[in-house]
């Protein structure tokens, strides 16, 4: 079992990353000091409860937690209000209370919902991230909890950090291959934004992390989690250095809302928006054509799109959305840009007939 920890100036957790964490959950609680906490409450997917919540129910009950669950609907459409306002509902009436845990047992959509639950039921209460996606290797650490508005990706949240993270690699056996794929973009973003080693051994085990070998993907997980810890810990709350964790994501949450939550996977947004944004930097910041040759291969090793289908996403939907990205100020439009593999910062005031000549050129051919 691997280890990583958050280190912040208010609190401290571990990241743990192995086989077979879930059978071993009453240990990692005692571990973490988590014995006089005795009521804990799982929120969980319809895709992921049925494989792993009753294991994860009894293993707990049987070490003494009274355990509670609520499952909402598998997928980016249950991350808004109204679930938010039945989850806390189920928490009230299951009776937790200020010492009580919430368990996030899924993959990003669950860990954002559920730590926005943990962080707004009673002015908030401590959280367990167990990530069951590769996406979430991103989703699951650094604190940012919260859901969707129609008009903006996450725009209703907070930042909570959990009390642990639980990564047990083996439950991404049973995640569909999109899904798969889609975790790779936050994994070759985070190679992309840090690490020009990462970005060569990205490219030398592209099969074999494909084909999910299960070294070479806890490896590509640790080695993610690596970069989000190294950039959360210097900057919780994204007063500076933490935008750029949100490399490609000026495009891919503007296409997120505007295709309609669920349309593209978040992954898979994202990728396109970075192969928008290393697209722009060769116009904003003179970077070498080569390095949006090499970023696009890297993507495509994974299967991941760097174009979006046009139908109904119109260049002045897209420009509004991101107008109202987190990273504006000023009502300026503000990227991620980078100037080689490995290094990315954040630029303001970009001109909008710049934008507009890049989504003319990530634009697919079928309307
Ligand atoms: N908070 C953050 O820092 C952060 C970072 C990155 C992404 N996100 C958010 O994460 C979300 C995307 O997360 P995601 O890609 O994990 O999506 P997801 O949670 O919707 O999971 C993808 C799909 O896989 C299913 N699934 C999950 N684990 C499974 C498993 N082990 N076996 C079988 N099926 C499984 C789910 O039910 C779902 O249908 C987006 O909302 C995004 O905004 C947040
Ligand atoms: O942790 C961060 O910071 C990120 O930007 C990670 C992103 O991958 C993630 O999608 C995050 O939810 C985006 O945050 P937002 O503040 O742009 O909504
Ligand atoms: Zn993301």
């Amino acid at each position: 079992m691997k280890k990583l920890t958050v280190s912040l100036d208010h609190c401290q957790y571990p990241i743990y990353i192995g086989k077979g964490i879930l059978a071993k959950l009453p240990e990692v609680l005692q571990e973490a000091g988590m014995t006089f906490r005795r009521k804990l409450f799982i929120i969980s997917d319809s895709h992921v409860a049925p494989l792993y919540s009753k294991q994860v129910q009894t293993v707990l009950e049987k070490a003494g937690y009274e355990v509670g669950m609520a499952i909402v609907p598998a997928g980016e459409s249950s991350k808004n209000l109204q679930q938010l306002e039945h989850l806390i509902g189920e928490c009230l009436r299951f009776g937790l209370d200020r010492q009580s845990v919430i368990i996030a047992l899924g993959g990003g959509v669950i860990g954002d919902l559920a730590g926005f639950v943990a962080a707004t039921y009673m002015r908030g209460i401590p959280f367990i991230q167990i990530p069951t996606t590769l996406l979430a290797h991103d989703s699951s650490v650094g604190g940012k909890v919260g859901v969707n508005h129609a008009l903006g990706k996450n725009v209703i949240g907070a930042f909570h950090q959990p009390m642990l993270v639980l990564y047990d690699v083996e439950t991404l056996n049973t995640l569909p291959k999109r899904e798969l794929i889609s975790g790779f973009a936050e994994v070759v973003k985070h190679a992309l934004i840090w690490d020009p080693s990462f970005i060569k051994w990205l490219e030398q085990n592209s099969e074999e992390l494909m084909a999910l070998h299960a070294e070479k993907i806890s490896e590509a997980i640790y080695r993610g989690c690596q970069v989000k810890v190294a950039v959360v810990s210097q900057d919780e709350k994204e007063v500076g250095l933490r935008a750029i964790l949100n490399y490609g994501h000026t495009i891919g949450h503007a296409l997120e809302a505007v295709a309609g939550y669920g349309v593209y996977t978040h992954g898979e947004a994202v990728a396109i928006g970075m192969a928008g944004a290393v697209r722009l930097s060769t116009k904003v910041l003179g970077t070498d054509k080569q390095v949006v040759v090499k970023t696009e291969k890297l993507l495509h090793a994974f299967e991941l799109p760097t174009q979006y289908n046009p139908s109904h996403v119109t260049d002045e939907l897209l420009l509004q959305a991101m107008k109202r990205d987190k990273k504006v100020r000023n009502d300026e439009y503000s990227f991620v840009l980078t100037s080689d593999l490995g290094s990315v910062e954040l630029v303001r005031g970009i001109h909008e007939e710049q934008i507009r000549t890049i989504l003319q050129e990530i634009r697919g051919g079928k309307a």
